[in-house]
Formats: structure tokens, sequence, C-alpha cells
């Protein structure tokens, strides 16, 4: 099987090119090709097939000719991935699949349109993030309350006092099983003045990782609440790198870098 290699802001993923949709991943399968040690290392796997031709998102075939499926590194279903749809745009061009600087990509959590920026950058409109209200994550002992923010998958973005650099994300933070009964994304973050924010996030099934797009759309949702905006740029600094996000009345917007920096052939058998 072929595979491709990228990332957004080092959120990096697998990418499995399986046009007519033949595969059928298994979570054990996922979970090995993305091992950092006996695999090739991912956080995530972005498979490529065509939407219509995908039983699950196949009546999104008139909106978006291709369907991103993305799995967790641990093997897990997630509706959507915001560096995830930026990196696997990025595919679509270079590998020719597409020759529009604006087009569509089918997810679980319903059709993006992403957007080719003159400087490289991709922009995807994100949707209209959901708030429900407050929830509490805790990590190392310490509870931080934060805000519940629906992007497709689900978000807890706390705003801390503490600095993020200095968490240990390596555990599992504590979070309300019966707020997100099938887990949740973590962000934890520094605002800086009205328009920025550093941020760390701790992902529902890979573990800490060094960016997540839909993750800095709800810090940026969290941030803005926080003196009571709903709209604004802002720039989210991830380990990995620096993402903006766009706040508008009914959507929202992610831009950044995303590149892919290998290709090869996957010796590994489901
Ligand atoms: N890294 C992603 C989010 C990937 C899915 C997430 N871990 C989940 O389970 O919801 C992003 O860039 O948005």
């Amino acid at each position: 099987m072929r595979f491709l290699k990228g990332h957004g802001t080092e959120n990096d993923f697998i990418i499995l090119p399986d046009l007519d949709d033949d595969a059928d991943l298994s979570a054990a399968f996922v979970a090995k090709i993305c091992d950092r040690r006996s695999g090739i290392g991912a956080d995530g796997v972005l498979r490529v097939a065509r939407t219509k031709q995908s039983q699950e998102v196949a009546h999104h075939a008139q909106s978006a000719e291709w369907f991103m499926d993305y799995r967790n590194a641990d093997g897990g279903v997630a509706e959507m991935c915001g560096n995830g749809v930026r990196v696997f745009a990025r595919y679509l061009i270079d590998a020719g699949l597409t020759e529009a600087a604006e087009f569509s990509v089918a997810t679980r959590g319903g059709v993006r349109k992403v957007r080719v920026e003159p400087n490289g950058d991709i922009t995807v409109d994100m949707g209209k993030p959901v708030v429900h209200g407050e929830s509490v994550a805790s990590v190392g002992g310490q509870e931080y309350t934060g805000l519940h923010v629906d992007m497709g998958n689900p978000h807890l973005a706390c705003a801390i006092g503490d600095p993020v650099v200095q968490l240990d994300l390596n555990h599992q933070p504590g979070f309300d099983t019966g707020v997100f009964p099938t887990g949740v994304n973590i962000e934890l973050f520094n605002p800086v003045g009205t328009s920025r924010a550093v941020m760390r996030v701790f992902e529902r099934g890979s573990g800490e990782t060094r960016s997540c797009g839909t993750g800095a759309v709800a810090t940026a949702v969290a941030a803005a609440h926080l003196s009571g905006d709903t709209t604004g740029t802002w720039t989210v600094e991830v380990v990995g790198g620096t993402l903006t996000v766009i706040l508008e009345a009914d959507t929202s917007y992610l831009s950044g870098p995303a590149v892919i920096v290998a290709s090869g052939e996957l010796m590994l058998a489901e």
C-alpha cells in the first residue's frame, strides 16, 4: 500500500490514497502504522477516498469529490480534523486530484470548503463553532474550568493562569465523562493581549500533539468569550507553529501551512 506523510504545524499524518474506497482499515492497523517506534509514526491517518464511493458520506458527493476518512493514532474514528483537512487539501493539489484553488472536502463532521492562499497557506472554512457552556479539566492535580466547544468534534478549551509550557501533558487529563461521553480534546491556553493565545493540547485518541486545528478554533472561541466577544482574528501559537483563526458571526476560518514531506510503500499488512 502506498503512503505519504505530511503535517500542518507539526500535527502529523499518514496519508493513505484509497481512491476507490477498497481498504477496510482496522483500528489495530491504524494504531500499528501510527506507532512512532514500530510503525511510520503519526498523530493520525487521512484515508483519501471518492465521496460517492464511501457509504457513510455518499450523500455529500454533489458538494465534495473527496472524502477525508480521519482516524486518531489509537485507531479510533473522529468526525473532523482541522489540520488534517489542510494537509489533505495539500495532498489533493500535489497529486493533481484537483486543479481548483477553492474546493470542498467531505468529512464525517460535514463538508468543509478549502482555499489555497497566495503564500501557499491553506485556509479551511471550519463552520460555526457551537458553544455548550463550561466544564472542568484536571491536569497534574489542578482543576481548570473551560468552555465546551463543538467543532464537529468535542473540545474543552481552558484559559489558565499557570504558564502552559510548564504543564505535564504526559497523562490523560481528567474530564467529566457525563458531559463528554465519547471523550474530548482538551486545550489549555494562556491568553496574550486581546488577539493571541499560546496553546497546548491533549487530543482524544492521540495524546499530546504539537498542534490541533479544531482545537485552535475552540481556543479562539474561548479566548474571545473571556472578553465577551464572538468575532475577531486570533493568532494561536502552538508547539509546532502558528495558526490564524478568524471568527465571524456565521462561521470560522483556520489558516496555516500544510506540507507533504515523504512518500513510500508500506510493508506492514492489515
Ligand atoms: N488534530 C486534529 C483533531 C483530530 C481529531 C481529534 N483527536 C478527535 O478525536 O476529535 C485537528 O487538527 O483538528
